[in-house]
């Protein structure tokens, strides 16, 4: 795949992640990540990904420690597809390694995948989803999502986060403003490059063009089944 150039980034401020900080008193200034949103190579896949409303974007997240927390995304959820389950995302490490802390609605269920470069990981219709950085290093990440979804991000800054924190000297600890009852964050196994059948088994861009490996997005009630399948494994 050809490079594509990264410029005109939506950045996220780091006084925008202060409301989902363990501490949300902390100094925390100038800009936190930057998002490449609705990308592509060429006139073809534009059009492509236009007609089938899906977007693929690239997301840079530096190494950086933010008031003791590895630095992570705002954290948001999915509104519903027409088909009343809530929009589901996948995304590919580029560079570098990314935590993925995902939590379902009704918090029955936490869990953390750790990937790396090349990795797949897909967000199930229903849970709320952080990416977090755990390293030194710049990482990467590109997704692709229907382009008729929006973040909610009401419920993490309600709850000031995501029902865990991590911490860069190794801590992870609950959310207090959780309840003690939720379940503990199970780290469950990474599918890798390739995801099981019918979700994609190749590199997120080139997927595009195949209607098939990215029916999902935008019909994610179609496949409950194959997202249960997903993570049961630790
Ligand atoms: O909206 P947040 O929680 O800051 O997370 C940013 C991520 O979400 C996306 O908007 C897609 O879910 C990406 O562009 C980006 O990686």
């Amino acid at each position: 795949m050809q490079t594509i150039p990264l410029v005109n980034p939506d950045v996220r401020k780091c006084s925008e992640l202060l409301p989902v900080m363990a501490d949300p008193n902390c100094l925390c200034e100038g800009p936190a990540y930057e998002m490449f949103r609705g990308l592509s190579n060429n006139e073809n896949d534009k059009d492509w990904l236009l007609s089938h409303q899906i977007r693929y974007d690239i997301t840079r997240i530096p190494g950086r420690i933010i008031c003791g927390e590895w630095i992570k995304t705002k954290g948001h959820y999915h509104q519903h597809a027409p088909d009343s389950y809530a929009y589901t995302e996948i995304y590919e490490v580029l560079e570098g390694e990314a935590l993925y802390l995902l939590q379902k609605q009704d918090l029955s269920d936490i869990i953390l995948v750790r990937a790396h470069a090349g990795d797949l990981v897909l967000i199930p219709p229903g849970y709320g989803h952080v990416t977090i950085n755990p390293s030194k290093e710049t990482l990467l990440m590109a997704n692709l999502v229907s382009s008729a979804f929006t973040s909610e991000y009401m419920p993490f800054e309600e709850m000031q986060g995501a029902a865990y924190y991590l911490f860069a000297d190794g801590k992870i600890s609950r959310n207090p403003r959780y309840p003690d009852t939720i379940p503990h964050l199970r780290e469950v196994t990474c599918h890798g490059k390739s995801l099981p059948l019918p979700f994609p088994q190749q590199t997120l861009y080139s997927c595009i063009g195949d209607e098939k490996c990215l029916d999902f997005l935008n019909k994610p009630g179609s496949y409950i089944e194959e997202y249960k399948k997903l993570y049961l494994f630790t």
